[in-house]
Order: C-alpha cells, then sequence, then structure tokens
C-alpha cells in the first residue's frame, strides 16, 4: 500500500495554512480538554457546528480562508471513549467531503491517541486504508 502518511514533529498549528485540519470531538462539540481546547479558542463556530447536528461516525466542517477544518464525531458525550469503528466512519465522511470540495493537503494530530486512548499502531492503518487511492496527502504532527 502508498504510504499516505508524513511525519512531523511539532506543533499542528505551525502547519502550512493551506492545509486542511482534523481532529476528533463528541456530538456535544464540548471541546474543552486536549488539543480540541486550541481548535475551539483559533477557530469558534462552535455553534456552526451544533447546527450541523452530525451524529457519531460523521463529520462536521468549518471553513476559515482557504482551508477547512473537520471534526471528526467519534462518540456522543466528551467524557465517553471513541471505537476504532466510529473513527473509521467519520474518516470516510471527511474523506467524502475532501474530495468534493478538492482538499488534497490535510495536517492531523494523533487523532483519537490522547485523551480518547486508542493507539496510533491501529489509528495509522486505518487512516491509510481509508484514503488510499485518494489524492490527499495527509502529514502528522507530533509533539
Ligand atoms: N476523553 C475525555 O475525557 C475528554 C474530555 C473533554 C475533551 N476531550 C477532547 O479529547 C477528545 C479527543 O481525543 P484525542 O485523543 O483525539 O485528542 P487529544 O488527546 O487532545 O490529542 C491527540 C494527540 O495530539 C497531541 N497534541 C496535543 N496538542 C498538539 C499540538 N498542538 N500539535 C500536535 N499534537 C498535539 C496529544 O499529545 C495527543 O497525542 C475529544 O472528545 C476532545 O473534545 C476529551
Amino acid at each position: 500500500m502508498e504510504n499516505k502518511l508524513q511525519y512531523v514533529k511539532g506543533n499542528l498549528f505551525s502547519c502550512p495554512s493551506t492545509h486542511s485540519l482534523a481532529h476528533c470531538i463528541s456530538m456535544d462539540c464540548k471541546m474543552g480538554a486536549g488539543i480540541a481546547v486550541t481548535f475551539k479558542k483559533k477557530f469558534g463556530g462552535v455553534e456552526e457546528l451544533l447546527a450541523q447536528q452530525k451524529q457519531p461516525g460523521e463529520c462536521a466542517v468549518l471553513k476559515r480562508g482557504d482551508r477547512f477544518v473537520y471534526y471528526l464525531i467519534t462518540k456522543k458525550k466528551y467524557n465517553q471513549k471513541p471505537t476504532y469503528e466510529t473513527l473509521r466512519q467519520s474518516l470516510e465522511a471527511m474523506k467524502a467531503h475532501c474530495l468534493e470540495n478538492g482538499v488534497t493537503r490535510l495536517s492531523i494530530p494523533r487523532i483519537g491517541c490522547g485523551l480518547d486512548r486508542l493507539t496510533w499502531d491501529k489509528v495509522s492503518v486505518i487512516i491509510e486504508d481509508v484514503f488510499q487511492y485518494t489524492d490527499v496527502a495527509i502529514t502528522v504532527y507530533s509533539l
């Protein structure tokens, strides 16, 4: 399989401003802990996200300048944990949006692998699988 993922050590928010971004949140869009706090501070839009009424396994999105900011909805409430299956479904939803909107550059943290306790070995395989045969180049930032 072609390797879709490139790795960079550093802050996700230092990525080029042309890259779209993605991270995981809960359906309630609380974003009270982890990297989600910085997304909330930088991009706002909580009302706009809630209005999209996305379920676990779907993906909410904001447009900010030339980039999209994706909110992978992987669970109902902030204090729950996601499953690999809902993460995969949310990634599929994001892929569909990327393809429809010509997104070819995406930067992400190690999604699901901090507070949400999934393991990167498994998550990275899912991302590569979902995005194989697409032109979306994905850069993974880790601190
Ligand atoms: N599990 C909870 O109890 C809880 C509660 C509230 C909020 N959250 C938040 O956490 C959930 C998402 O969990 P997650 O594991 O996907 O995310 P996360 O734990 O916030 O971060 C994922 C990974 O990114 C790393 N990271 C953090 N900041 C940066 C940065 N600036 N640049 C690069 N990497 C960074 C972090 O160390 C971790 O390995 C969402 O629900 C979100 O709202 C969790």
